[in-house]
Order: structure tokens, then sequence, then C-alpha cells
């Protein structure tokens, strides 16, 4: 752990500051060593499928919760009741934007929309690479706040270039992300200033929530599977390995996700991270191999199988942890965000499925 503290905290005080953690299986899964039972935790954990969320909810807005580092707290420490082995921190990919100077909001129903979407070479000139402390300083109090309460490891997250841009530029959600890849293909240099200028944010914004104590950070780059192998290497693989390189020079687990990846896998692998994000898509083993034996994996229950009854979920389950086949570097999650609908009761019965049936003792 010394390694983890030295990097994190400039002012030598972090680990004073910080509640002893007693529940370290998901750092040591990261880290591929030995662990009593598989380490679980769920994309998207804190959200609407629980109550108390939904309780919250009716009150605040998501960027109040957010913003608010009391509220993002409460929020976040929520699903632990559940038995997860580590937190996330409650905030939103986007949250960065904002302060580059593309504000945005989250519209009833419709998901996030941009106001101004980026079209222009003046559109990517105009935003700012802010310092993290400039208009993300709630995010980083709420990282401090957290590790005062926390028994579990905290996890940090940013969201990658490509899954920023393509927000930034298709203005919201997207199927076909026909506008961003136009974009990637018509004005190349353009995009490359655009995924630099994302990167070097993302890239400190990640370093500061280490120093202010996150244990672990996952990089989301949810979308980019609609990109070929070929394209990724092109207009995205440099700058995700600008980011990962030099945040793992930090010495907390990187967790590098995406979904629909199972032909970029060794590109990502490539692109770096300690521990590789694979979706339901992907068997286990089938993934692990292409990632390589040197890299933890995480993942991947299909999150709709926490919609069926209670029993199918546990044998989907049972076969994610069947095909990590009991090795030391697997972490359990589902491969993608958890659905609102999703009974509390399936969540609750799957993590006590998997530490039960994993347990080595
Ligand atoms: C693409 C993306 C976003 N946000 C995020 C991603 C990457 C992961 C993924 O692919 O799902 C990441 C994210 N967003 C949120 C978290 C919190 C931490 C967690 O528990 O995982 C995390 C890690 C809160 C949130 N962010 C959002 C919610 C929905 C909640 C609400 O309205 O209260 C939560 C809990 C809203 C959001 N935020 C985003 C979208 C597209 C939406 C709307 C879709 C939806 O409604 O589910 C952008």
């Amino acid at each position: 752990m010394a390694r983890v503290a030295d990097a994190r905290d400039g002012e030598g005080g972090s680990e004073l500051r910080s509640a002893p953690m007693i529940n370290d299986r998901f750092l040591r899964a990261c880290r591929r060593e030995p662990v009593d039972c598989t380490p679980i935790w769920m994309m998207r954990q804190a959200g609407r499928y629980m109550p108390e969320y939904r309780a919250l909810r009716e009150r605040y807005t998501l960027l109040e919760l957010c913003r608010n580092p009391e509220l993002a707290t409460q929020v976040t420490l929520q699903p632990l009741r559940l038995g997860m082995d580590a937190a996330i921190l409650f905030a939103d990919i986007l949250l960065p934007l904002e302060p580059m100077g593309a504000p945005f909001e989250f519209a009833a129903g419709e998901g996030p929309v941009i106001h101004a979407p980026v079209a222009t070479k003046a559109d990517v000139d105009k935003l700012r690479v802010i310092e993290p402390e400039e208009g993300l300083g709630y995010v980083l109090d709420a990282i401090r706040m957290l590790k005062k309460e926390l028994k579990v490891p905290l996890i940090g997250f940013a969201g990658a270039p490509f899954t920023l841009a393509s927000y930034l530029i298709e203005g919201g959600k997207s199927s076909q992300f026909a506008k961003a890849k136009r974009f990637m293909y018509t004005q190349p240099e353009v995009w490359n200033d655009l995924m630099a200028k994302l990167s070097e944010v993302v890239r400190k914004y990640l370093r500061k929530q280490i120093e202010a104590g996150a244990d672990a950070v996952q990089l989301f780059d949810s979308w980019v599977g609609q990109l070929s192998a070929d394209d990724y290497r092109t207009y995205v693989q440099p700058h995700v390995r600008n980011i990962l390189k030099d945040v793992e020079t930090c010495g907390v687990p990187v967790i590098h996700f995406g979904t629909g990846t199972y032909h970029l896998l060794e590109a990502q692998r490539e692109a770096g991270g300690t521990v590789i994000g694979l979706d339901w898509r992907t068997p286990i083993a089938d993934g692990w191999a292409k990632v390589g034996a040197d890299r933890a994996v995480q993942g991947n229950l299909d999150p709709i199988t926490l919609l069926a009854p209670r029993e199918l979920a546990e044998k989907h389950a049972a076969r994610v942890l069947e095909q990590a086949g009991g090795k030391n570097g697997h972490i359990f999650n589902l491969g993608h965000g958890i659905l609102p609908e999703t009974p509390v009761a399936t969540v609750q019965a799957v993590v006590d499925f998997v530490h039960r049936t994993s347990s080595r003792s």
C-alpha cells in the first residue's frame, strides 16, 4: 500500500485522513493477487433501481446530486448495503464538459443534451483545457469526504476521449455515431486536436482523483466498440495511451472499459490498463486470452439477466465465474450499467451468490 499512498498525496497526509480499509479483495484482484472470494461491484450501482436514490432524485436533479459533495457521498454509499466490494464515486463522465466550455443538461427521458454541439475547428479551438480544481473541485471534495467513511476501496472515473467526443459532436445519445465518425473522417486534424484536448483534461482529472484518495480509477470508453480496429488504432489509441500510460505511474489500478470491443481487445490492451473490462458478448475465457494473462479482467454479466427470475440470473452469474476459472485477477461486474428497472432483491441475490460460490476457503 505504501506505493499507493506515495502517489496519492503530495502532502503526505492521505492515510491519516482516511478510514481504515477493511475489505481490499477488489484491489487484490486488480493486482492478480489471491483473494478469499471473487470481488463484485456493478457499474451504475448507485442509481434509479434503488428506492433511496429515487427518493433523493425527487428533491434534486442529477447534476445537483453530482455537484454537492455531501449528497454525492451519500449516494455513493447507498449501494454498499448490498455488500459490494468497491464503491464508485457518484458523478458523471460528462461533468468536465461544462468547465471546458460545453454546457449540457440531462433532459427527462432523453439523456444528455449538449447545448451547442461541436461542429467546426472554431468550436474545438474554443474548448478550454481546464485544471481539475477549476470547475471540478466538488468531485475532489466528494472523494476526500468518502475516504473518511469507506471500508471498501473507492473507484474514481472519467470518460475516455472518443466517448466524450461523441457526445460533444452528436449533441447527445446516438446509435450510429454518424456525425462523430464523419467529423473524424473529414476533419482528421481537428479531430486530433479535440481528442488531444479531451485527453489532457481526463489525464489531469484522473491524477487529481487519485491524489484526493481514489484507490483505483476506471476509464469509460463506452461507445468505442463502434470503430473498426484500424480506425481505433489511427484515431483513438494514441490518445488513450497517453492517458493510461501516465495515470498508471500513480501506482493504483486503472480499469480500461468499453462495450462491443471483442475486436479491439488487443488494441485496448496495448493502449494500457491494469484491468480490462469485458462486456457480456465476450466469454471471459476468450476475452482474457486476448487481453493476456498479465492483466486482470472485469465483467461480464449481461445487465438484463438481472431482470430475469433470480435463479436464472444466478445461473448466468455461475457461468461467468466458471469461465473465469477461479483464476486470480477476475473482478465480477456487469458487462455495462445496471438498468433502472432492476429489482434490488436480484442484485442482492447475485452479490451473495458470487461471494458464496466463489469462496476459496
Ligand atoms: C455514457 C456515460 C454517461 N455517464 C456514464 C457513462 C459511462 C458508462 C456507461 O456507458 O453507462 C458514467 C456514469 N454515470 C453515472 C455514474 C455513477 C457511478 C456508478 O454508480 O456507476 C457513472 C460511472 C451516474 C449517472 N448518470 C446518469 C444517471 C441516470 C440517473 C438519473 O437520472 O438519476 C446516473 C445514475 C445519466 C446519464 N449519464 C450519461 C447518460 C447517457 C445518461 C442518461 C442515460 C440514463 O438515464 O441512464 C452519460
